[in-house]
């Protein structure tokens, strides 16, 4: 090879980490100025974005850590501090207060964007009170009450079923993931009127579509924590190649659903037939139809997967989890579960019991109500959220923040603050929520597991409903316990708080004993 050649690639190569140091030293710099880090007016500074990196897997009890000590602190970013808060009155302010000063910001859009496109989740303004009304009218409607709690018991006996098989085998099984799948089901029938049958396994497509989404998510919540993924995306490489080709899968399984729907639109309208979300949208979209288009309905579906699968799914799973931890809890519920559903509790068939959980049946159930309460409470399913500052302002503890700084509050770690919640706030003590037996209600600011505000939680009912259902059903047919009492149980860090590698249990059947 010509010598002059080799020089010039041996200098490229000695080039390379003096300019990767000169990036970084840039990078530092830009991180720690223009932050007003020694003033006392500005929470205190506890690290940087790239010093998550560190912590990450354990990223929630790590902030619980800090705010025992700080209640309101800061992390740095290179453009941007990221407040994090555990102080009721701040979430208030940013979220009911301050709404209008406080959204979802650029930031944050431009790492949501690939997979929530302009979904509910990612937009502000007009995009979301558009989709805000229209969602809110359907979720109001006695045709989606009744036409939700019809599918969540037709999708609880199919679960019972399905564990009913499992629970012959000797080894446990993973009951976050049957569990992930029943959600899915039971969203896409709500939400899209499509019969899915992820849980019975019948469907490939729907298993491929689900794990593809839960990578998507996955590597999107990476993107906060990795400084050079807009370096990987442009290079199309690591985990944005990774990312590209799952959103890819997804996307195509969700416009060949748009598709059909748009097929159905005329045979439905004539029958009366539009009780899932998706017709609606489908409906709205032809008075708006360059505005509302595939893409955007694409961007809707999404949004009200994330929001319908993964937080009751993992819900549930951490309420298991708690009631193998706590048997005593495990057992009040089940004898709760006799008293309301009366003299016919004894019914065998999954199919036939599913049918006497009703309303005024849900209604009388304030222990188990109170049980997932206390569930979401420590294992809120956001664990962490926030908005993003449109201009400078001074929060209720006197804190200042500046323009485009990130205000999170901590749900994760409220929880487990001892002056929010007493001396036993660490503690499961589904008690804490009743009074007389009957459950009371908290101020959204301190117990903020479905979001306060204009922008609360769309799903709440919805959600105990489909919640209450379902571990009606399984706790009615068998005793959970878990498969490994050595195995420890832990979180993955991502938008929702799933547990990490699942929730391995066995389960005994009760009408047997
Ligand atoms: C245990 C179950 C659930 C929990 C803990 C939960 C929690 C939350 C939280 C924290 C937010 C605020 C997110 C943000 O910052 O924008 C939110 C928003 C939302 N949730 Fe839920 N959610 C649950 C179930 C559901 C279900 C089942 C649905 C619908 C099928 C749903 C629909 C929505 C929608 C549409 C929004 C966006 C509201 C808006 O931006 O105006 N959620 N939820």
């Amino acid at each position: 090879m010509d010598i002059g050649i080799v020089s010039v690639v041996l200098y490229s190569v000695a080039l390379v980490p003096i300019a990767l140091s000169v990036a970084f030293v840039l990078l530092l710099l830009k991180t720690f100025t223009g932050k007003s880090l020694r003033s006392s007016k500005y929470p205190p500074v506890h690290g940087t974005v790239f010093g998550q990196l560190f912590y990450f897997n354990r990223l929630y009890d790590y902030q619980t850590g800090v705010a025992k000590r700080t209640t309101t602190f800061r992390i740095l970013a290179p453009d941007q501090s990221e407040i994090y808060t555990a102080d009721p009155r701040n979430v208030e302010h940013i979220l009911k207060t301050n709404f209008e000063k406080y959204t979802k910001g650029e930031y944050n859009k431009d790492i949501v964007k690939d997979l929530f496109g302009e979904g509910i989740f990612a937009v502000d303004g007009e995009k979301w009170k558009k989709q805000r009304k229209v969602a809110s009218f359907e979720f109001a409607t006695r045709v989606l009450r009744d036409f939700s709690c019809c599918v969540f018991r037709q999708n609880s006996a199919k679960l019972v079923k399905v564990v009913e098989e499992l629970s012959a085998a000797s080894e446990g099984f993973d009951m976050q993931d049957l569990l992930m799948r029943c959600t899915l089901d039971s969203i896409f029938k709500v939400g899209f009127g499509v019969e899915l049958n992820c849980l019975e396994g019948s469907s490939k497509e729907g298993r491929a579509f689900m794990k593809a989404f839960d990578e998507a998510s996955a590597l999107i919540y990476w993107r906060y924590a990795d400084p050079s993924w807009k370096l990987k995306r442009l290079l199309k490489i690591g985990s944005e190649a990774r990312l590209r080709k799952n959103i890819k899968l997804v996307d195509n399984f969700v416009h060949q659903l748009i598709r059909t729907k748009r097929n159905q639109l005329p045979a439905q309208r004539e029958c009366n037939d539009k009780e899932d979300i998706l017709s609606r949208f489908l409906l709205e979209s032809e008075k708006d139809p360059e505005t509302m288009n595939d893409k955007y309905l694409r961007d809707i579906i999404l949004n009200f997967m994330i929001a319908g699968k993964d937080t009751s799914a993992s819900t549930l799973s951490w309420f298991l989890y708690m009631l193998c931890k706590h048997p005593l809890v495990q057992h009040k519920i089940v004898d709760e579960i006799k008293d309301a559903i009366g003299d016919q509790a004894s019914e065998a068939n999954p199919y036939c019991f599913v049918e006497r959980i009703t309303d005024p049946v849900l209604d009388r159930m304030h222990y188990l109500h109170a049980t997932l309460t206390e569930t979401l409470r420590l294992y809120p399913a956001v664990p962490l959220d926030g908005r993003c500052a449109e201009t400078d302002d001074v929060l209720p503890d006197g804190f200042h923040v500046k323009k485009a700084d990130g205000v999170y509050y901590l749900a994760y770690s409220m929880a487990r603050m001892h002056n929010l919640w007493g001396e036993d706030a660490e503690d499961f003590k589904p008690e804490r929520w009743l009074k007389d037996g009957i459950f009371q209600i908290e101020s959204p600011f301190k117990y903020v597991a479905f979001h306060a505000g204009p922008r609360i939680c769309l799903g709440k009912d919805f959600a105990y409903r489909q919640m209450k259902i379902v571990s009606i059903a399984l706790l009615h047919f068998f005793r959970f316990r878990l498969a490994d009492e050595t195995r420890p149980v832990t979180y993955k860090v991502m938008f929702t708080l799933h547990i990490n590698n699942g929730l391995h249990l066995r389960a005994v059947p009760r009408l047997a004993t």
